[in-house]
């Protein structure tokens, strides 16, 4: 693999996409290390294909610069430093898996001999298969395979998994994990923040086109850790939502006439103000899930 020792693997500064009136990419600041596997995680229309469109030089940014490698994306691209394993397209039913793979390398000048790729790639034993027999996760496998054989010291997957089913999720993301240990720097996209969770060594978590978190998966799921707050209060108003607020932990108050939803990290704390000092009903505790917190740090839920 070509050697980028202390050299970002990917740097953004100041980025951003405007197609026509869409602001796609709002300004995002982003720096990638060698050897990092960083999820983009985000839900539909965030802004991650634009991004990593831009990170491929496929597109180029409105504003700010997009670096990889330390070169502009377009001459990293062209010395084989970067491949991207897309969803779907570029493969022939009638060939097999090997001879997919052979005749990509035959395109090349140099590349990773076919065999090492397939290893890698943990499709050495279905080499003989036909591809128009192979399921959606070998599928996806064989375009990783193919993507390995430039050695690319960056990987960019977009939604790699998008329709396979867990198994397939699963042997996918352990052929890429035990490959990346190579010091590979890897960077995907997806919508599933458990994938994100259990794949990733990092979580850039982009919502409307900006960086809202960013942090290991332990770190993201304390932002997570919530507890919803829901009670009937008589009488309740703004004084009320105050005292409320004020409590320690506590995130946010929401009054609909008088019954009251408080999101808090200290739930037990609200609950024993409810119940001894304020005349409140009804008072139920539940757990935010990950995904309800997922869509209320990207201020989908609104
Ligand atoms: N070529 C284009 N022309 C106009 N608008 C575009 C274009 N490409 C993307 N957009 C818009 O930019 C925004 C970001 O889209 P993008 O595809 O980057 O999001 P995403 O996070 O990858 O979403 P998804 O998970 O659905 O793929 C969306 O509002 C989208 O409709």
């Amino acid at each position: 693999m070509t050697t980028t020792t202390n050299l970002l693997a990917v740097r953004l500064a100041g980025v951003t996409k405007d197609f026509g009136r869409v602001q796609a990419v709002r300004g995002i600041d982003l720096e990638l290390h060698p050897g990092e596997i960083v999820a983009f995680l985000g839900p539909n229309g965030a802004g991650k294909t634009t991004t990593i469109d831009m990170v491929l030089g496929l597109s180029r940014p409105t504003t700010g610069t997009v670096e990889v490698l330390g070169l502009e994306p377009r001459k990293a691209i062209a010395r084989g430093l970067v491949s991207a394993v897309m969803q779907t397209g570029g493969l022939l039913k009638d060939l097999t898996v090997r001879e997919t793979v052979a005749y990509t390398a035959s395109l090349f000048a140099d590349t990773r001999p076919v065999d090492e790729v397939l290893e890698r790639a943990g499709i050495s034993g279905i080499a003989d298969r036909r591809v128009g027999k192979c399921s959606g996760g070998e599928q996806q496998r064989l375009r990783f395979a193919m993507a390995l054989l430039s050695d690319p010291a960056l990987l960019l997957l977009d939604e790699p998994t998008t329709g396979m089913d867990v198994e397939g999720r699963r042997s996918f993301w352990s052929a890429i994990r035990a490959d990346a240990a190579t010091g590979r720097t890897v960077m995907f996209a997806t919508h599933y923040l458990e994938e994100a969770d259990q794949y990733a060594d990092r979580i850039v978590l982009i919502s409307k086109g900006r960086v809202v978190a960013d942090g290991t998966g332990p770190q993201i799921r304390a932002l997570a850790s919530g507890r919803t707050i829901r009670a009937w209060l008589p009488g309740a108003d703004e004084t009320a939502v105050a005292a409320i607020t004020a409590l320690g932990g506590v995130d946010h108050v929401d009054l609909r006439g008088e019954s009251v939803t408080i999101h808090a990290k200290d739930s037990d704390s609200v609950a024993r103000y409810l119940l001894t000092e304020t005349d409140a009903r009804d008072v139920e505790i539940t757990a935010q899930g990950i995904e309800e917190a997922f869509l209320s740090l990207t201020g989908d839920n609104a």
